[in-house]
């Protein structure tokens, strides 16, 4: 009896649900893949990039697709659009609640899990820690690091050129960076000795998005599940004969013990007034110290702190190293440039008399810099992130679009409605970036933009483009990841060469999109690329 009611309650909600996105249906998009799970087959379909552009290019820059049941949600592009979404409106515009959820769940009650005016205080205490000032006094740790990565390839490659899957060691780099940088901790990432094991950070990080994306059509619910008391949800999940959803458990206990570890030993340190934690220059160690003099009400507590380094950890590592393959990917598939930007950090070197570039130096040279431009413009390694409206809504657009029922300029956003932020659409937009938008020309860079780039006053962080998004929410990291790409680039570049292997590498669609080998059934990311000293 009561399950025919809540079946009835469902079915009801879901119609009002559709009935209040009507005025959604005049706006042109694609045609329904299925009434159950709408058009999400093809959007994240592992090779879906041809056609999120097939859609671009055939419905512009305001479209509808259909998700689960017939829901009505928008990809947005337009830059007075996403400037109300980001920026002018942006509180009515918080990422999904599953999305809040699961990193609170997953990682702890880090920036993720935060909305309004708690979010804005984390970023007030966490945003002086990103500086520039900050990334300055880092540069020696990150060179220092990097170097241990280029002893490991040297090794590697001794004995002649040798095929390696960069990929595997951009992510050990990446997290042993933001592990020593971010925590003041070393999870022995680089060491060539060191076999992964199921119990590992680094393991247990990589898995979390994958062995939470299994049960993601549960998100209608998982707000209200999520809420449940930790011992009841541990309970039902011992109940549940799912083992993916058991290694989930194991992964998040993963998680929060190292974090909890690296936490309580700061903690005693900082309660004894060790010398050695005072002079720490990580990131947490800063907090830590600025926590203890900022007034009752500004301080972070615990758990929060705990739930940064969680997050710091997440947001830092495989995003960084996908950005990082495809710069390597690119320069081998272009050797032209691979020997360009080569050049320009054999001469620098030699100008700075072979010790490694400090900061200024490695920001100031223009063709390094072009290279990481470029690839995180036409390549950003996120193409799309989510947001939902929270209150009926009236946006303006840079141009009018047209609807079934004619065309608009403002556009009206029922309540509840999706909105996929169209990353990769605005960077490779050709009425801003001219008719070769989607092209990878690092040269661009080295002479001033088209009038039309800065005329389109596009909401982002960084350099005209979207990759790391814009406003409250924007990434607090992107500057600790330009300094980590460069720092990387200085060092191999001028001591490898790198080279295209026989395995095709393909980039597949994901919550990231990440190489993979073209032809094997094993899609697990990876990057095999030949390597020979320089
Ligand atoms: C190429 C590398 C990176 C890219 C493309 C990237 C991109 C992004 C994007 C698009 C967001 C917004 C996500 C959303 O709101 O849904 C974000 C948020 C964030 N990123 Fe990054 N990120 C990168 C590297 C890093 C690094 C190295 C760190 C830390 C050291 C970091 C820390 C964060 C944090 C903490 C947030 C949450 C900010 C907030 O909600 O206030 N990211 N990043």
């Amino acid at each position: 009896m009561w399950i025919s009611a809540l079946a009835i309650g469902f079915v009801a909600y879901q119609v009002y649900q559709r009935l209040k996105q009507r005025s959604l249906w005049t706006i042109p998009g694609p045609r329904s893949g299925s009434f159950l799970t709408g058009n999400y087959k093809q959007m994240f379909h592992p090779s879906a990039t041809e056609y999120h552009d097939e859609l671009r290019k055939k419905f512009g820059s305001v479209f509808r697709i259909s998700g689960l049941l017939g829901d009505s949600q928008l990809v947005i592009s337009d830059p007075m659009a996403l400037t109300s979404i980001l920026l002018k409106e942006q509180d009515l515009f918080p990422p999904s609640q599953w999305f809040r959820e699961t990193n609170r769940l997953g990682l702890g009650p880090g920036l993720f899990a935060q909305v309004g005016a708690h979010h804005r205080k984390q970023r007030k205490i966490l945003n002086p820690v990103f500086s520039n000032k900050h990334m300055r006094s880092m540069t020696p740790l990150f060179h220092q690091i990097t170097h241990q990565l280029r002893s490991v390839l040297l090794e590697k490659v001794a004995a002649g050129p040798r095929e390696v899957d960069l990929l595997d060691w951009f992510g050990r780099l990446a997290l042993e960076l933001v592990a020593q940088g971010g925590l003041g901790y070393s999870f022995d990432s680089l060491n060539p000795h060191k076999e992964d094991t199921e119990s590992d950070f680094g393991t247990a990080i990589k898995q979390f998005v994958p062995h939470l994306s299994a049960f993601w059509v549960f998100r209608t619910i998982f707000p209200v599940v999520s809420r449940w008391p930790s011992r009841v949800l541990r309970f039902g999940v011992k109940c549940l004969p799912l083992p993916t959803l058991t290694r989930l458990v194991k992964v998040v206990d993963i998680m929060h013990e190292n974090t909890k570890h690296v936490f309580d030993e700061k903690k005693e340190a900082l309660l004894n007034g060790d010398q050695e934690f005072r002079e720490r220059m990580d990131i947490i160690s800063i907090l830590m110290r600025e926590n203890v003099k900022v007034s009752q009400e500004d301080k972070m507590p615990d758990d929060e702190i705990i739930g940064q380094m969680a997050s710091l950890i997440f947001a830092a590592t495989d995003t960084t190293s996908t950005a990082l393959s495809r710069i390597i990917h690119l320069l081998s598939m272009h050797p032209e440039v691979q020997n360009k930007l080569r050049k320009e950090l054999t001469d620098a070197y030699a100008a700075a008399g072979n010790n490694e570039l400090g900061y200024d130096e490695l920001v100031e040279l223009p063709y390094l810099d072009a290279i990481c431009r470029e690839t995180l413009r036409v390549y950003p390694p996120l193409n799309f992130i989510v947001r939902v409206c929270s209150k009926d809504v009236s946006i303006p657009l840079s141009q009018p679009i047209q609807t079934t029922a004619g065309p608009i300029s403002s556009l009206f956003i029922p309540r509840d409605t999706s909105i996929w932020i169209g990353i990769r659409f605005l960077n490779c937009d050709p009425n801003i970036w001219g008719p070769d938008a989607s092209e990878w020309k690092p040269e661009r860079w080295l002479s001033p933009h088209p009038q039309s780039v800065s005329d389109a006053r596009i909401p982002g962080i960084y350099s005209n483009m979207m990759t790391f998004i814009g406003g409250g929410r924007a990434c607090i990291g992107f500057k600790f990841s330009q300094l980590e790409m460069k720092v990387v680039l200085a060092q191999l570049i001028r001591s490898f060469r790198f080279s295209l292997t026989q395995a095709e590498v393909v980039w597949r669609f994901g919550g990231l999109t990440t190489p993979s080998v073209k032809g094997l059934n094993n899609v697990t990311p990876q990057m095999p690329m030949l390597l020979e000293k320089v």
